[in-house]
């Protein structure tokens, strides 16, 4: 039996009157990516924030690790990259990924190694001692991005990580990440790309704050009798295609 990294069971948030998710129920075993989709404002960044205990459960229970969230030693093996970018504007990349590089322990010796090898990932080496002030909205994304990856963590979790990066390095960040899974380390990953929800191992179609449908790309095509992840998304949203 594979190794359980993410156990949400009968998740559910509410914010005042709205409900945002009902019931969640989803697992990412080790060495597995997870794709989240679903409709804007269907909660999937709600899944995420309560997952990592950034937001507090109505209902239900979060666990990573074999242990309920909020759980702040754990963050230290999580790789988190949010929505919204928390970089330095004032400070080049590289002072950024030092920055966070020592927040989550990397010893002073491997720090040139990993930043480079993060910066490589996503194409910044040539920007890095540019302040983040001049960097473009990708360039941005893709700085974020490089700091999850920093110190190798066991789990990644990546909010929308490929918005505004164009399709050749986006074809280069998802080679890492199948390298990043195929080391045994876990990623649950948000997407609004569907050609990026044929390359996961499992997707979650998050609807009416439910999980609606949770499987294989190929398993989901049958079983909605449709050609690609795209039609299955339209089809369980009631649209024709
Ligand atoms: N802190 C908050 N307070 C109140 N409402 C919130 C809060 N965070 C999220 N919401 C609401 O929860 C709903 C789901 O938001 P969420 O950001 O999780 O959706 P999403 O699926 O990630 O959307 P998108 O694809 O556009 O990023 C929205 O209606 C949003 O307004």
């Amino acid at each position: 039996m594979a190794n359980t990294v993410i156990e949400l069971d009968h998740l559910a948030k509410e914010f005042g009157d709205e409900t945002v998710l009902k019931d969640i129920n989803m697992t990412l075993n080790q060495g597995e990516i997870i794709g989240l989709i679903g409709p804007s404002g269907a909660g999937k960044s709600t899944v995420i924030k309560v997952t990592l205990g950034m937001e507090v459960a109505s209902g239900g229970s979060a666990k990573v690790f074999d242990t309920v969230m909020p759980n702040r030693e754990l963050l230290g093996r999580i790789g988190y990259m949010a929505q919204t970018d928390a970089l330095y504007d004032a400070l080049s990349g590289r002072e950024n990924l030092k920055f966070y590089g020592v927040m989550k322990g990397i010893a002073k010796q491997d720090m040139a190694k990993e930043v480079e090898h993060a910066a490589k990932v996503v194409d910044l080496t040539g920007d890095l001692d540019k302040r983040v002030a001049g960097y473009s909205g990708g360039m941005k994304r893709r700085l974020s991005l490089a700091i999850a990856l920093l110190g190798g963590p066991e789990l990644l979790i990546l909010d929308e990580p490929t918005v505004g990066i164009d399709p050749a390095l986006r074809r280069q960040i998802w080679k890492e990440l199948g390298r990043i899974r195929d080391e045994g380390r876990s990623i649950l990953i948000t997407t609004h790309v569907m050609d990026e929800a044929e390359l996961c191992d499992r997707v979650a179609l998050l609807l009416g704050g439910k999980v609606m449908a949770f499987d294989k790309p190929a398993s989901l095509e049958t079983q909605y009798q449709v050609g690609t992840v795209e039609d299955v998304f339209l089809k369980a949203e009631g649209v024709e295609s």
